[in-house]
Order: C-alpha cells, then structure tokens, then sequence
C-alpha cells in the first residue's frame, strides 16, 4: 500500500463557534478524537498541528505527535499544512481539519486504495466544489513541500491561490456531506440532531 501519514490542523480560532471546536463532543466524542480516529484508521503516523498542545494532551490520540506552533502567532492553515510537512516522510499526506463531523472510514478505505493511480505531475487529489478545491480534506503530495514554502515565502497564504498554480486530481465524492465543517453553533446543533436521530 502507498506510504500515508496524517496531518490534523487543531489551531483554527473557532471564533464563530465561539469556543473550540475541537473539544466540542459529538456522540460523547470530542470533534478531535473523531477526526484522529478516522486518520488512524488509514495510517499509523499521525501529526497533529496546533499553538495548544496541553489543551489536547489528555485527549485519546493514541501515538499521536504534536508539532506546536506559536500561540501569538498563527499563520492559518496553509502555514500548518506546511509545518506539518516539514516532518513527513511518506510520499503522500492525508490532510485533515479537526471540524469535520461527518467523515466516513470506508470512504477514506476507499480512496487510499486508489493513491496509486494518482498521475505523478499532481500534487495533491481533493475533492472540488463550487468555488473551488476542498482543501482541508483529501491528499497531498509531500513532493509539494518546496512549492508551497516558496508560495508562503511570497507571502501567499490562502489554499486556493496555491492549488491554482499546479495540476490536481479531483478525487471523486459521492457523499458530499462527510466535508460538511461545523463552524457555527447553528451546524452544531445540526450535527448533534442527525446524532440523536440515528
Ligand atoms: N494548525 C493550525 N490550524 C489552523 C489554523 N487556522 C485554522 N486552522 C484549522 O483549519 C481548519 C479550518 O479552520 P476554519 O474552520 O476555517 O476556521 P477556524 O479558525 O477554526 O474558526 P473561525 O475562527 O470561526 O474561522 C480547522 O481545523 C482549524 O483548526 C492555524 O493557524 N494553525
Ligand atoms: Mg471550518
């Protein structure tokens, strides 16, 4: 099987929620925990990116390794991503954000089965939507580091202007609603009456 470590971005402000997102339970679960349960189900390598590393210590993330970042100075996603690259050495990244309720392990199954068939001049397999790629959940190529550090060595920090510059798969999604991303109370309480229903 095709080399794969995680990547899970926890260092969002989750000022829309208006407290962190990452610890809220879904089903008894924090958001984080069922993200890392999901990467884990795909890789034992897990990296977890965040400024608040003791905030999540005591979650279960079995084997997980933490890569800090500096509390006064987040630099958004893109930045993590690339922080998180830096340790890598497989030859593809599952990235994950630590807002996603909805994800399915079959799917992911699914999709790593097919990371070999991904033509090489791509750096990264994702999944598109209206406006443009789904960045904060799908694969990349860790061959892409040196591009995206020049990118944010420009100054550049948003996903979609980096993923404009170079070709990208499109991975194929036939639930689009395991990308659904609770960032306002409003999803979450959407999130937790699907739970009740269940
Ligand atoms: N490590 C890291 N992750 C980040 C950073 N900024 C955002 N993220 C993560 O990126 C994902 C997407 O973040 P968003 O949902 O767009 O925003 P947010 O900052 O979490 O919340 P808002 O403040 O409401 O925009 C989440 O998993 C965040 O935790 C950052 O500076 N560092
Ligand atoms: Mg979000």
């Amino acid at each position: 099987m095709t080399e794969l470590s995680g990547i899970i971005l926890a260092g969002g402000k989750s000022s829309r929620m208006g407290k962190d997102k990452a610890l809220i339970p879904i089903g008894g679960v924090p958001l984080l925990e069922k993200v890392y349960h999901v990467a884990k189900s795909c890789t034992n390598k897990i990296y977890v990116v965040t400024p608040w590393v003791e905030r999540y210590e005591d979650l279960y993330l079995p084997g997980c390794e933490f890569i800090p970042e500096d509390p006064n100075h987040t630099q958004g996603p893109l930045v993590g991503l690339a922080r998180g690259m830096e340790k890598i050495v497989t030859e593809w990244v599952l990235l994950l954000a630590c807002d996603l309720p909805n994800l399915q392990i079959p799917v992911f199954h699914d999709w790593v089965r097919e990371l070999d068939n991904i033509q090489p001049q791509n750096i990264a397999w994702l999944a598109k939507n209206d406006y443009g790629w789904e960045p904060l959940c799908g694969f990349y190529r860790t061959s892409c580091l040196p591009l995206l550090l020049d990118f944010i060595n420009q100054g550049g920090r948003s996903f979609q202007g980096w993923l404009k510059l170079y070709p990208v798969a499109t991975l194929p999604l036939s639930t689009p609603h395991i990308l659904f991303n609770c960032n306002t109370p409003d999803d979450l309480r959407m999130v937790t009456k699907e739970d009740e229903l269940e």
